[in-house]
C-alpha cells in the first residue's frame, strides 16, 4: 500500500501519493475509482516518486480524475510542497515532471510559490490543430455567428494547453458546464485542452473559472491562474503582477521579466491521510504511518 494525504489547494482537490521507494506507477483504473469514492474524489493526483534526475528532489506523475495524464498542476505542487516540507523541515525543493523542472518553495506564512517556468505561445507546442500566427485570440467561437457566447480565446500552454475566453461580465453567468466539454473536446485542440472564462476587473485583478481537461469543473486551477494572467498581460489587459481570483480564493501571478518564468503563490490544506492500493485504488487508514503523506 503507498500512503497517500488528501489535500487541496484552494478547493482544487489534490491526492498526494507517495510512491517513493517502489518501482510501480499509479493505475489510471485506480485514479478513476478512488475519483467515484465521495471521500477520495480529487481533480488530480500528484504521485511523488524517486527523483531521475541529479539535483531534484522527486520525480512526480500527474494524473486527473478521468485516468489521462497532465504535464502541470500548480495548486498540486503547492500541495506537494507542502507534504515534504512537513516531513523534511526543508522549504526549498526542485521538482520534475513530463513538463520539465520546477523550483518550489514554502514561506514563513505557510504559503507556497512554485516557478511554473516559461509560458509557450508556439501553435504547435500549445498544441493546436492548425496554424495560428498570433495565439492572442485565435478564431473560436461557441454560439450563433452573429452573437457568439464566447469567442476569440487567447491560447497558450504553461506545460499544459489552456484557452482563455475573455468576457465583459459575471464569469459565474457562463454555463460552463456546458460549454466546457464542448471546447475542451474541440477538433482544434488536439490533446484536448483547460477551458476557462476571465473577466479583467483592473489591470492588477483577474476574475476565473475553469473547466479542467480530464477533471471537469473546479474550484480553482493554477496553471489556468498563471495563463490567464500571462494572456492579460500579453494582450495589454493588465500588468504582468495580479491577482487572479478564483472560486476558491485568491492566487497571486507573477510573470517575471527578467527571466520570463511565470511565478504562482497560493495555500495548500491538509484534510486526511491513508494508503492506497496503486493497481486498484483500494484504500484505507495508513497503519504504518510513514512519511509526510502517512
Ligand atoms: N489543477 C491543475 C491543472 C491540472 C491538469 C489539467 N487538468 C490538465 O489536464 O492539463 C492546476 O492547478 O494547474
Amino acid at each position: 500500500m503507498a500512503p497517500f494525504a488528501k489535500m487541496n489547494g484552494l478547493g482544487n482537490e489534490i491526492l498526494v501519493v507517495d510512491m517513493r521507494g517502489r518501482d510501480d506507477v499509479v493505475a489510471p483504473e485506480a485514479a478513476i475509482a478512488l475519483a467515484a469514492d465521495s471521500r477520495t474524489a480529487f481533480d488530480q493526483i500528484m504521485a511523488i516518486h524517486d527523483p531521475k534526475r541529479a539535483g531534484t528532489d522527486a520525480w512526480v506523475d500527474i494524473l486527473n480524475s478521468d485516468g489521462s495524464k497532465a504535464q502541470a498542476c500548480g495548486n498540486g505542487m503547492r500541495c506537494v510542497v507542502q507534504a515534504l516540507a512537513a516531513e523534511t523541515g526543508r522549504r526549498v525543493f526542485t521538482f520534475q515532471t513530463i513538463a520539465g523542472i520546477l523550483n518550489a518553495s514554502e514561506h514563513e506564512d505557510g504559503s507556497i510559490s512554485v516557478d511554473m517556468g516559461p509560458p509557450e505561445f508556439r501553435w504547435d507546442r500549445v498544441p493546436l490543430s492548425e496554424e495560428f500566427r498570433d495565439t492572442r485570440m485565435i478564431e473560436l467561437q461557441i454560439g450563433p455567428i452573429d452573437a457568439p457566447v464566447l469567442h476569440s480565446p487567447s491560447v497558450m500552454s504553461m506545460g499544459n494547453p489552456h484557452a482563455i475566453f475573455w468576457v465583459d461580465n459575471d464569469v459565474n453567468s457562463y454555463d460552463l458546464e456546458r460549454f466546457g466539454p464542448l471546447l475542451e473536446h474541440h477538433p482544434i485542440f488536439p490533446e484536448r485542452a483547460n477551458i476557462s472564462i476571465a473577466r479583467v476587473l483592473s489591470d492588477k485583478e483577474i476574475d476565473l473559472r475553469t473547466w479542467e481537461r480530464g477533471a471537469g469543473l473546479t474550484r480553482a486551477c493554477g496553471s489556468a491562474a498563471c495563463s490567464a494572467a500571462v494572456s492579460a498581460a500579453r494582450t495589454g489587459r493588465t500588468g504582468r503582477t495580479v491577482t487572479v481570483n478564483v472560486p476558491g480564493g485568491p492566487l497571486a501571478i507573477e510573470w517575471r521579466e527578467r527571466d520570463d518564468h511565470v511565478i504562482m503563490t497560493g495555500p495548500a490544506e491538509w484534510e486526511f491521510s491513508g494508503a492506497l492500493d496503486p493497481k486498484t485504488g483500494v484504500w484505507g487508514p495508513d497503519t504504518a504511518e510513514t512519511g509526510a503523506v502517512s
